[in-house]
């Protein structure tokens, strides 16, 4: 669960993005997040992820105030959010297995990723997880010989291996033909579900939110201005959000 209180968020010397953006969300609660551009989307996602500092708000994550603990508990916080983005950051020489298993650079002590080794209970899990996302026949294949949609599910493996309690996810699909699109989030919703980890996905293209979301988050210039749950978008919240 996590719960965000008040988050502001001003660009040092440019413009506030982000204006007292607050809401709880449940674990295994699939959320989108749709805006027009420069709406704050990605910016709320990077700071969810970590990636960027707010300036101020209270940021809760499965019951630790982020934000009164010092480096190593916000450390910790950090490795249980996984940032997904559009073009995965992966090793692109390395195999599906190696990234899921490895992880990513901030879930990975250096000389793991360094030398690549593996124990045999990393092995089983990531190939248990790898065989989820229908790649098993993919594993020892590098990720720079998989298509988009295949980098994508490795880089959601690896997020689930490595206990991530929420995934931010910024476009993640945009780049896809529709059917794989669907295929990836189908996935991303099912195996999210069935571990209990909250996924916030900017999804601002087609109908993808309204089909896959269990909740809608809308912004508008940095304010949040929509929160819709258990029905599809008006004809008006959807013309105000294309
Ligand atoms: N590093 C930066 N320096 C200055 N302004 C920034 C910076 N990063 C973001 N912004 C501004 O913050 C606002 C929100 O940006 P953000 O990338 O979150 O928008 P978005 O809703 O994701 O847009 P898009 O759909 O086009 O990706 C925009 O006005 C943008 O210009």
């Amino acid at each position: 669960m996590i719960k965000v209180n008040q988050l502001s968020k001003r660009i040092p010397g440019g413009p506030q993005v982000l204006k007292n953006i607050s809401f709880t969300a449940e674990a295994g609660e699939f959320i989108a997040v749709k805006g027009l551009s420069g709406s704050g989307k990605s910016m709320l996602l990077r700071c969810l992820a970590m990636q960027e500092k707010w300036d101020s708000g209270e940021y809760i994550v499965d019951g630790v105030n982020v934000f009164k603990q010092g480096f190593a508990g916000k450390l910790k916080v950090r490795k249980e959010i996984a940032y997904l983005e559009e073009k995965p950051n992966l090793f692109p020489n390395k195999s599906g297995l190696k990234n899921v298993s490895i992880g990513s650079v901030t879930q990975t002590p250096a000389w793991r990723r360094w030398t690549g080794m593996l124990r045999s209970d990393d092995y089983m899990g990531a190939m248990d997880m790898i065989e989820k996302l229908g790649l098993l026949d993919k594993a020892h294949q590098p990720v720079n010989k998989m298509s988009g949609g295949e980098r994508q599910r490795i880089a959601i493996a690896r997020a689930l291996v490595h206990g991530a309690k929420v995934i931010a996810a910024d476009e993640p699909v945009s780049g896809l033909d529709p059917h794989t699109a669907d295929q990836v989030l189908g996935d991303l919703k099912r195996l999210c579900k069935e571990q209990g980890v909250t996924v916030i996905a900017v999804l601002h293209q087609g109908d993808w939110a309204e089909r896959f979301a269990d909740r809608i988050l809308g912004l508008s210039s940095g304010e949040l201005v929509l929160d819709v749950r258990g029905r599809r978008l008006t004809e008006r919240e959807r013309m105000l959000f294309r």
